[in-house]
């Protein structure tokens, strides 16, 4: 290699040396330690189970939106800790196994941070109403096991309904990303056993303080409107209709309940403390008679005794849902989860029109008891009998209880999940009890990390083009000079 060029070489090797020293630094400096994960459980004691969620976030982003993912969930064997009422030590054993996963789950280091909350919600709140002692008995069980666990234990309580709606709410909108950007929010509908829940940021003023919420989240203020229905849960409000049904039949002899809400050919045995053995149904007298539960299979005579259980008649606002709840009209789009889902899910009901929805339903209930059982051999007969009321039921709260219409019909979307974590009341509780949603929008860097590298390396890349273009230009001038004076 000629000598003259030597300094060129140098001054090329140099400056990519530099290129590369700066993209390496840059990179090093910023890349997010996503190793680094963070974890949270929180126990959801719903009337019919308990489920146990572990969550998990990048240690630095906990404060970004959409950061926290559900990385596990436990089912509890056996119903929901309020049926351990006369055994309350039973419900702190029965968290023992989905807490022993949990401990395999998460990095043993991680154990003493990771914090643990339990929320119980409508199952307890009508234990508490039945029997305040042995609610206590049954929440004293329950924390009693979980302060047994590596984790950093944070109370086990009976959330409120407002809380249910509202956190459900926060949960659907965190997942979906709402929440920072101008774009609508999505309401939540949560079913339950024992209660179900509506929220969502109304058009109108809210008329009752006990059904508003007010959130800043990410710099924007969120006025909420929230109502959770106690014993409008489906498997309570099965039992508020067939204790209303009852009450006209038992004078019958032999009591015999005709059901048009069960499949034709259904005949189980029962008795009248089965319906009646819940604070919901108090009102109605209890007799400690046998009946036989005889289904007729008709969707309209169904549609009608259900709408018995929803009382229209009272308002005292100029709107009402039912029961005297004021209700602004719905307003956007809405998730609607957990029995929501489950129920329209398994009869393929969940993408269909109101007319439509409907048609399906009427042959689905007027379908014999025997041809349903001989297509579903594997699902227990118990859940499989009530399909055809838990739909009938959903379509009435929505549409007579809700006012959802043939209209915005397609506004509900019923889910189960978002990415991969359920929708449910459960991520949105502790993201507010962890404070992982700050008030104020927290400061963003300029540009996203992939995209600040990548401009880093063009331009660098730019500028060593350059610094060529410059050094090419000047020694060709240098040599037409040089020639010039030859
Ligand atoms: N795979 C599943 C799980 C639950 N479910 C029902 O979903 C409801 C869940 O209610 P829950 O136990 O959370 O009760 P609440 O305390 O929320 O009222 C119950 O009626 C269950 O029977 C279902 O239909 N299918
Ligand atoms: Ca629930």
């Amino acid at each position: 290699m000629e000598r003259r060029y030597m300094p060129v070489v140098i001054f090329l090797a140099a400056i990519t040396v530099g290129i590369i020293i700066m993209v390496v630094i840059s990179v090093v400096q910023n890349k997010p330690l996503y190793q680094k994960y963070k974890y949270g459980i929180v126990l959801d004691a719903g009337s019919s189970h308990t489920s146990v969620f572990i969550y998990e976030w990048p240690a630095e982003k906990e404060n970004n939106t959409g950061m926290v993912q559900q990385k596990h969930t436990c089912n509890v064997k056996g119903k929901g800790i309020s049926s351990y009422s006369a055994n309350p030590q039973g419900a702190g054993a029965s968290l023992q196994e989905c807490m022993n996963e949990a401990k395999q789950k998460i990095p043993a280091h991680r154990h003493p941070e990771t914090p643990v909350y339990l929320g119980a919600t409508a199952g307890m709140r009508l234990l508490r109403m039945e029997n305040e002692e042995a609610s206590k008995k049954v929440l004293d069980s329950v924390a009693l096991s979980l302060k047994s666990y590596p984790f950093s234990y944070q109370g086990a309580r009976i959330i409120s309904g407002q809380e249910e709606g509202a956190f459900g709410w926060i949960t659907v909108n965190y997942l979906s990303e709402n929440l920072r950007k101008p774009t609508g929010t999505l309401g939540a509908l949560d079913l339950g056993g024992a209660s179900t829940q509506i929220t969502f940021v109304p058009q109108q003023k809210i008329e009752s303080s006990d059904n508003s919420i007010d959130f800043r989240l990410y710099g924007n203020n969120y006025h909420l409107y929230t109502h959770s229905f106690l014993c409008y849960g489906k498997d309570q409000a099965l039992k508020l209709s067939m204790g209303k049904k009852l009450e006209s039949t038992l004078k019958t002899d032999p009591i015999e309940l005709r059901d048009p809400c069960f499949h034709p050919g259904y005949k189980v045995p029962r008795t009248v403390p089965d319906v009646f053995n819940t604070p919901c149904t108090k009102e109605l007298k209890l007799a400690n008679e046998n009946f036989l539960h005889v289904g007729l299979g008709n969707w309209s005579q169904c549609q009608q005794s259900i709408r018995k259980v929803f009382n229209t008649s009272i308002c005292s606002y100029s709107k009402c849902s039912f029961n005297g709840v004021f209700q602004p009209s719905v307003y956007g789009d809405f998730g609607a989860f957990s029995a929501f889902f489950f129920v329209m899910d398994f009869l393929n009901l969940t993408s269909d029109s109101l007319a439509t929805t409907k048609e399906k339903l009427a042959a689905y209930c007027s379908t014999p008891w025997e041809k349903i059982v001989g297509n579903h051999p594997k699902i227990d007969q118990k859940y499989l009998s009530e399909y055809c009321f838990s739909a009938t039921y959903i379509l009435t709260l929505l549409e007579d209880g809700y006012k959802f219409t043939s209209n915005n019909w397609k506004d509900i979307r019923f889910i189960k999940k978002i990415g991969d974590s359920d929708a449910g009341w459960t991520l949105g509780y502790m993201l507010n009890l962890t404070n992982m949603i700050p008030a104020e929008a927290p400061d963003m860097p300029l540009m996203p990390y992939g995209g600040y590298v990548t401009f880093m390396f063009f331009f660098a890349l730019l500028i060593l083009v350059l610094l060529l273009l410059v050094y090419l230009y000047f020694r060709r001038s240098t040599r037409t000079a040089q020639k010039d004076i030859i």
